[in-house]
């Protein structure tokens, strides 16, 4: 089960230093192709990992950014992650880069998710830079225990990039990424912070049941060898 661990004492110390590696990498990208596609995680621990990336001087009109997943809610729901991106990463020095939302005012969420997948950039190529979260239950994007397309978004044969799910534990139905669309980013993180979710993790790691815990998927399977970004 190949990974890199990163450890740090606080979420603030984590912040900077993930700013720093993924300003680097999308730089690198710019620099490249002269553009850079970025996909980031909703919940509450990305926030200040936001803040600080908004603040690094880069190229931000080259830069696509996209999210993991999303509830089927518009932006200005209170639980919507792009009211999240919006709030607390598109703004300062990264207020020029370009947003795409998951979630579209379709009549179904499958429609959604259709009009997304033509809609959201870098979803030809792999990602430069993916960032997932974790929660306490396993699930990363929203690849849920449990979820009703748990199987086929776990399958790197997957055609669809932009998948829907419903699930127990998962609240709203849900828009994602597959994991063929995450896989293979250039910079592949899964960032969590706390005890419970270190505990959470090592449990994955212990095991290899995806169903249990989609999040060894990315542990086990993903094309890039994921960097764990963890502050206690
Ligand atoms: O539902 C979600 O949860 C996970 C983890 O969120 P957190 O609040 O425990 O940080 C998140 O990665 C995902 O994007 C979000 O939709």
């Amino acid at each position: 089960m190949p990974y890199t661990m990163h450890n740090f004492d606080n979420g603030a110390d984590l912040a900077q230093a993930l700013a720093d590696r993924v300003a680097a990498s999308l730089a690198a990208a710019v620099k490249a192709r002269g553009e850079a596609t970025l996909a980031v995680s909703g919940g509450s621990t990305p926030k200040a990992f936001f803040e600080a990336l908004s603040t690094r001087a880069l190229d931000w009109g080259k830069v696509k950014v996209t999210l993991v997943d999303e509830r089927f809610v518009p932006a200005d729901n209170a639980r919507s992650n792009h009211l999240l991106v919006k709030t607390h990463l598109l703004k300062a020095e990264a207020a020029q880069a370009a947003f795409a939302p998951l979630y579209r005012p379709e009549k179904t969420i499958e429609d959604a998710a259709r009009a997304a997948s033509s809609a959201v950039p870098g979803m030809d190529r792999p990602f430069d830079v993916a960032i997932l979260g974790m929660g306490t239950d396993g699930h990363t994007a929203s690849f849920f225990p449990g979820g009703d397309h748990l199987a086929a978004a776990l399958d790197l044969n997957e055609p669809r990039r932009v998948m829907t799910m419903e699930a127990p534990g998962a609240g709203e139905a849900r828009l994602t990424l597959s994991f063929s669309a995450l896989h293979d980013a250039g910079l592949l993180i899964v960032h969590i912070e706390g005890p419970e979710k270190k505990a959470v993790l090592d449990k994955a790691l212990a095991g290899s049941d995806e169903a249990e815990m989609p999040i060894r998927a990315v542990l086990e399977r993903a094309a890039t060898t994921p960097d764990i970004y963890w502050a206690s």
